[in-house]
């Protein structure tokens, strides 16, 4: 018998019979819900927080609801395939792990844990600039699996050329370069609680162990703790950048390279201009722009002036199977998934990580089915209606 994603439901329903371990909740908005009660209030503000008054990140949700399935029967969906080609090369399915820095302040397991998760499950795993934990390490974690790594484009060149050597190094085949955070956005509930994880030396293990890096410091970050963190936060990113500057990093990578953060079709459009491979329609989880367009309402706009010049990526608000069905529909290749694995993190590092994977893909795989499809590639705008405003 054919090995579908969407088994993963039986072995639930089985191992609840048998009284096994129980299970954290299948509903990523519960476990959200569960986190919060379990995870200290600065950790869980810090992941679930976003940029003023968290109207974008209500928009992300709302977009993808807003949008409806208008499924087809009688197709043939017994044999399925979830594969998709990204910038060449083939993913088990149409999903990765958003870039989320930090992840210490989750659960000591940390980026390795959720990396091993990733490889585990067959889904590309993007190094944050901003980890806890060194690139090398988190490579080391995932033998040969399929990561990519995400550049906070320094302000200095040579610590810039660095991150990039080591993450070639480090087996990364696809650069992600951050659009939309040279400058940290105003975030009240981290205001509130005073919390910001930089501030107390946590995501800046890459900058720490950085020969680049560590040549700007008279003394060790060891030994001066606050200079250290004060040249990270000086160079972390550069609002002077402009898309001239796009050269550099065309010249220094290799591999595709693809901009996220992109939410007007105008920008895609430069992108593509600038030799770019692809674009990630995301506006940071809502935690950056207060007030910015919902992703899934930028999304067909992007696709439409991308057109075969870029491959487009999303992420940005998706929690469900069926979230992940309409971000294919709306023009996107694969979908990135931030705080609902984070969560999964906190709640049981590897497996907690491994969890939220297997209920996004068993519910995508039985959307998918379910609506008539049985590969994501016949996925269209044919498939969705818009409910009305
Ligand atoms: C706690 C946290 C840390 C993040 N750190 C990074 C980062 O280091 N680099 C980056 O490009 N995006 C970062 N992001 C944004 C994610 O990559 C992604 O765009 C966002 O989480 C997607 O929205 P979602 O959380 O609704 O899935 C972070 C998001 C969160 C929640
Ligand atoms: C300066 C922000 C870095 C981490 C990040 O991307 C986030 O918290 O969203």
């Amino acid at each position: 018998m054919t090995q579908h994603r969407a088994d993963f439901q039986y072995e639930i329903y089985l191992d609840g019979m048998t009284g096994a371990v129980p299970r954290l909740p299948t509903d990523l908005t519960a476990l959200e819900e569960m986190a919060e009660r379990r995870l200290g209030p600065g950790p869980f503000g810090y992941v679930a927080g976003s940029a003023g008054d968290g109207s974008t990140a209500r928009a992300n949700r709302a977009a993808l609801e807003r949008r409806r399935i208008v499924p087809r029967m009688l197709r043939d969906v017994a044999e399925r395939d979830l594969s998709v080609e990204v910038l060449g090369r083939t993913l088990s399915a149409p999903l990765a792990l958003a870039p989320v820095g930090v992840l210490s302040i989750m659960h000591p397991g940390a980026e390795p844990a959720a990396a091993r998760a990733a490889a585990a499950q067959g889904v590309p795993f993007v190094l944050s600039s901003a980890s806890s934990t060194p690139m090398e390490q988190v490579a080391e974690a995932m033998g040969d699996a399929e990561r990519w790594f995400q550049l906070y484009w320094s302000k200095d060149r040579e610590v810039t050329l660095s991150f990039l050597k080591r993450a070639r190094a480090a087996g990364c085949s696809i650069l992600v370069v951050t659009l939309d955070t040279p400058l940290l956005a105003w975030r009240p509930r981290d205001l509130d609680q005073a919390y910001l994880p930089f501030l107390r030396g946590v995501g800046t293990a890459n900058h720490f162990t950085d020969p680049a890096f560590l040549a700007g410091l008279e003394k060790s970050p060891q030994d001066d703790p606050n200079a250290a963190v004060l040249r990270f936060v000086s160079l972390f990113s550069d609002p002077g950048k402009t898309w001239p500057d796009l050269a550099f990093l065309r010249e220094n990578w290799a591999g595709p390279i693809v901009l996220k953060g992109v939410l007007h079709p105008d920008d895609a459009r430069l992108a593509a201009d600038a030799g770019m491979d692809g674009v990630v329609v995301s506006n940071h989880g809502g935690r950056q722009v207060a007030g910015a367009v919902a992703a899934a309402d930028a999304l067909p706009r992007v696709a439409a002036a991308a057109g075969d010049r870029l491959t487009v990526l999303f992420d940005s608000g998706v929690r469900t199977g069926a979230d992940v069905f309409k971000a294919l529909a709306l023009g996107a290749r694969a979908v990135l998934v931030g705080r609902p694995y984070a969560y999964g993190l906190g709640l049981d590092g590897q497996p907690g990580v491994e969890h939220v994977i297997r209920c996004l893909l068993a519910e995508f795989d039985l959307t998918l089915a379910l609506s008539g499809h049985a590969r994501p590639g016949t996925v269209g705008a044919g498939d969705l209606v818009e409910d009305p405003v």
